[in-house]
């Protein structure tokens, strides 16, 4: 650097300095003697007259003086001579000290050369250092651009977020106003939902009072004729079907001796309702969903189907799986899915057992034969019927209904020594319901019997195991229709405990309950003692036998 630089200058000005000039003034002449070796630009000795020449000298005075044999005298020339020699002595002298001082320069400039090479040596350590610290710098300097980049790049987004953040906050503000309209609006709206429902609230309670009205008008037990199709060829020409809810069976009877003329005997039956043999199932089952809506609204219902074997009892109760003939089970769950009112969730629990010779038998069972339990009927804490052992099944549609129906089956075709005609298949579906805004539930009970048929006592002529069958299977029926008069007739005592099956359904007959009574009959007319039983059976639900002629339970009433 520019130091260094002074440094030197001011150092070889020193040098100068210390030099003696080359130029001065010779002042005369010494001896000619030289103690030193012959320094740079010194002639040797046996030069020295050459040297002397060349040096503006004067040749000796004493060869001089010989030379010319002395135009002087020899002690001038010998004073010449003297004077030269200082004179020469002089300038050695001089020369001597010249020489000194330029050794001592020369020692000087070596001092400072050394000094310029180790300085030129830092210099370059120093340039080097210079030179990477540039390339440093340039470095820095190419990140610090790209900084810059980056940063004018940030700056500009920056800029297009406040864009954005100013359109976005009128935006916003007028989000803010449309969302204080909408909570206006959703109060308001709650308000009306809470006045809406307890609206419907109000008419909820109106429509179970005026269905539970209609419930009464119809009855609390209610019976209804089905007429299952002719199988095969026949005539039945002895069942007539007057209205929707009448039906007349008549006999022709041929004079014993063909003189007088044949005379026909009727038999006039009313009833809440006949299917004919046309009617569908999903006709039959319209009636059956007002009685679901009525389990939905808490009451227990009971639906029997009786009447002799063949005459459509499974049909109407179980159905077969295809869709149009599915029978009523499986339709209980659906509907009750659809009629459930507004605000209640519900919960189907299933339970479907076998009464046989007055003997339980669960038909949901699933584990193995050798460990099928025993059951018995208890009573629960809350004075409530139910059976121990038993299986039950959560369900809410109609497959799995009729999934169930199917392991009944497999299970009842796995029992032995007996055919579904001679027990009563219960199917009870167990109803929870639940409101959770009002806080309320409600319980109730539907049960489905698929009774065994009516008709085995009467043609059987059997003894042993299956006049024990016989026996249980006709005194738990009748045993049945003593228990719905007693009901119909409200009376005080009735014997539910004289059979399992009444005992059973204690809880679903008893109460605020609903009974309904399929009777089913067959129209082909060998079946028409059994036919003509079955329906006084039905018509004998509640009422006293007046004569030959019956009626229905809580308001039929008699035709002949
Ligand atoms: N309404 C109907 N429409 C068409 N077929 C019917 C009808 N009712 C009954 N059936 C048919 O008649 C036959 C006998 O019916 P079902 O098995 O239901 O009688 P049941 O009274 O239950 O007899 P069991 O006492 O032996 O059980 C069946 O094949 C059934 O499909």
């Amino acid at each position: 650097g520019k130091p260094q630089t002074a440094d030197t200058g001011s150092k070889q000005s020193a040098v100068a300095a210390a030099r003696p000039p080359l130029s001065r003034p010779v002042r005369g002449a010494g001896a000619a003697t030289v103690a030193v070796g012959p320094p740079r630009g010194v002639v040797k000795p046996s030069d020295a007259s050459t040297a002397a020449k060349g040096a503006n000298m004067t040749p000796p005075a004493a060869s001089t003086a010989l030379e010319t044999g002395g135009s002087g005298t020899p002690r001038h020339h010998a004073r010449d001579v003297q004077g030269k020699v200082s004179e020469m002595e002089d300038n050695i002298q001089n020369h001597q000290t010249l020489l000194q001082s330029i050794n001592q320069e020369s020692e000087v400039l070596k001092g400072l050369v050394a000094h310029s090479h180790k300085e030129k040596l830092e210099m370059e350590e120093t340039l080097t250092k210079l030179k990477s610290q540039i390339i440093q710098y340039k470095t820095q300097l190419q990140e610090l651009s790209n900084l810059r980049c980056e940063l004018e790049k940030v700056a500009y987004e920056k800029s297009c977020l406040q864009k954005e953040r100013s359109v976005q906050g009128s935006t916003l503000a007028r989000l803010q106003a449309m969302l204080w309209d909408t909570e206006e609006q959703v109060r308001s709206l709650t308000d009306t939902v809470a006045q809406l429902s307890d609206e419907l609230h109000a008419r909820e309670m109106e429509r179970w009072r005026l269905h539970m009205t209609i419930q009464e008008l119809k009855g609390n037990i209610r019976v209804f004729c089905r007429v299952r199709p002719l199988q095969g060829s026949g005539l039945r020409r002895h069942i007539q079907l007057a209205t929707n809810n009448r039906i007349k069976l008549a006999k022709t009877k041929k004079s014993h001796t063909g003189k007088t003329a044949e005379t026909q005997k009727s038999y006039n039956f009313s009833f809440d309702r006949v299917f004919g043999p046309g009617a569908s199932q999903q006709e039959v089952f319209d009636e059956i969903s007002l009685l679901v809506q009525s389990t939905l609204d808490g009451h227990n219902v009971c639906c029997f189907a009786y009447g002799q074997t063949g005459s459509g009892k499974t049909f109407t109760m179980e159905g077969e799986e295809f869709d149009d003939n599915r029978g009523c089970i499986p339709r209980t769950v659906q509907a009750a899915e659809k009629l459930g009112p507004q605000g209640w969730e519900f919960t189907f629990t299933a339970s479907f057992v076998e009464i046989y010779n007055e003997i339980l038998r669960d038909l949901l069972y699933t584990s193995k034969a050798s460990q099928r339990p025993k059951h018995e009927i208890q009573k629960t804490g809350n004075n409530k019927e139910t059976i121990n052992n038993l299986s039950y099944r959560k369900v809410s549609t109609e497959d799995e209904v009729l999934g169930l129906i199917a392991l009944a089956n497999h299970n009842r075709a796995t029992a032995q020594n007996h055919h579904s005609s001679c027990s009563h298949s219960v199917f009870q579906l167990g109803i929870e319901g639940v409101n959770a805004d009002r806080e309320v539930k409600c319980k109730s009970t539907l049960c489905l019997v698929d009774l065994a048929g009516s008709e085995r006592m009467a043609k059987s002529q059997s003894s042993g195991e299956c006049f024990k069958e016989m026996t249980a299977i006709n005194s738990s029926l009748s045993n049945l229709s003593i228990v719905i008069s007693a009901l119909a007739n409200k009376e005080s005592h009735i014997l539910y405990r004289n059979s399992k099956l009444t005992y059973l359904l204690q809880g679903c007959l008893g109460g605020d309950y609903i009974t309904l009574m399929f009777v089913n009959i067959a129209p082909e007319p060998d079946s028409f003692g059994e036919t003509l039983n079955s329906l006084r059976l039905a018509s004998q639900v509640g009422e006293p036998e007046e004569d030959f002629h019956y009626v229905t339970a809580c308001r039929g009433h008699c035709l002949t």
